[in-house]
């Protein structure tokens, strides 16, 4: 409420009191943080069989318990630090700490306690290790790529290591070590991260330059901006090709994965090329539909390539 200059108005039908549970739902941004989550149980379970262990043990759930926690803890930090941007921009607008449904002191108190109870529960249940990557991954989304957002258009380039980071925690909790499957597995979402958000910044690019976040849609002139845009995200997809294979390089994944990621990635690296098309006419409003489109691809491609590893980790054929 503190913030009503800068605050967008909303629209009235729209002003409807969410619960306490829905403000929560927000606060740890419960659907890009289900697809973390998945990700990390992703490496968890690669990391269970390459040991030979079933991935169905109750410590596996354990350590998603404390990945989950600590996720959801840094994501009600981050819109404690940016509660004032986020007033500025439609799409965050109506986040619960913006509104004061969620006050300041009970958004860092639960922030700081996820962070802190989950990172420990899992240095003591899981090892000490995954503990640390996780407080670390925390960390460096929290105290480095949020400020950053407003300083230079690099954080999204230092964002895509904590968000790349959780299935590397996942095969570390299964392990207990780093290994070069994990190292895969990281690669692998750190790519899949540049077109994802290069489609998302353009699509919101008016919002983000409102909101004093910087990153490549938001330079000017707009020419440059879809210029350097689209020359991250096709730079990326390409590179997602041999990142998406290299699991069965390692002999984590084997034949039918094979096609398969060559057969989604390429899938992938098409709606980037069709995103490209911004750089005919990028103030046009047909350019935040490619981006849409890219951003829809974006989610669908990630979970199919993910299921496509677990169906055939080890060589193993479930279907
Ligand atoms: C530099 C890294 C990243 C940035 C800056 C970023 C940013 C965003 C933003 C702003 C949205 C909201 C789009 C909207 O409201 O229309 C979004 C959506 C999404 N992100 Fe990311 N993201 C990043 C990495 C990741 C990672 C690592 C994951 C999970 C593995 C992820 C999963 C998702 C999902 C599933 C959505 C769709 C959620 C929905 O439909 O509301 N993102 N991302
Ligand atoms: C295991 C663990 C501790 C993981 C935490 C890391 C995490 C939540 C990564 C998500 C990836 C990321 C950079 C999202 C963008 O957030 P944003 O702040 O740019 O999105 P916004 O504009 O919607 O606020």
């Amino acid at each position: 409420m503190a913030h009503s200059a800068a605050t967008v108005e909303i629209p009235v039908e729209t002003k409807v009191e969410p619960s306490l549970l829905s403000d929560y739902a927000t606060l740890f941004k419960f659907r890009v943080s289900t697809m973390v989550i998945i990700t990390a149980a992703a490496g968890l379970y690669l990391g269970d069989l390459r040991s030979g262990l079933s991935p169905f043990h109750p410590e596996s759930l354990y350590a998603l318990a404390g990945i989950t926690i600590v996720t959801a803890g840094s994501s009600a930090l981050n819109q404690a630090l940016e509660r004032r941007s986020d007033a500025r921009m439609p799409r965050t607008a109506r986040r619960p700490m913006v509104t004061g449904r969620i006050s300041l002191p009970h958004g860092l108190i639960l922030g700081f306690l996820a962070i802190f109870l989950g990172s420990l529960w899992l240095a003591i249940e899981t090892n000490l290790l995954t503990g640390t990557l996780t407080l670390l991954t925390a960390t460096s989304y929290v105290a480095i790529y949020t400020p950053l957002k407003r300083i230079t258009s690099l954080n999204t380039f230092i964002g895509a290591f904590p968000g790349a980071l959780p299935p590397l925690i996942g095969w570390t909790a299964a392990r207990g070590l780093i290994e070069w499957p994990a190292v895969a597995l990281f690669a692998m979402i750190f790519v899949w991260q540049f077109p994802h958000f290069m489609a998302i910044g353009w699509m919101y690019r008016d919002e983000y330059r409102h909101g004093g976040i910087r990153l490549a849609a938001t330079q000017q002139p707009i020419t440059w901006a879809a210029r350097s845009t689209v020359f991250q995200a096709l730079f990326y997809a390409v590179l997602m090709l041999p990142v998406a294979l290299w699991p069965s390089f390692l002999h984590l994944t084997g034949m039918p994965y094979t096609i398969a990621a060559t057969i989604l990635t390429l899938g992938y690296l098409w709606y980037t090329i069709k995103f490209a098309s911004i750089l005919r006419d990028p103030s046009s409003p047909d350019s935040r539909v490619q981006a849409r489109n890219l951003l829809k691809a974006s989610v669908i491609y990630l979970p199919l390539l993910l299921g496509a590893m677990i169906l055939n980790a080890q060589g193993r054929v479930w279907f």
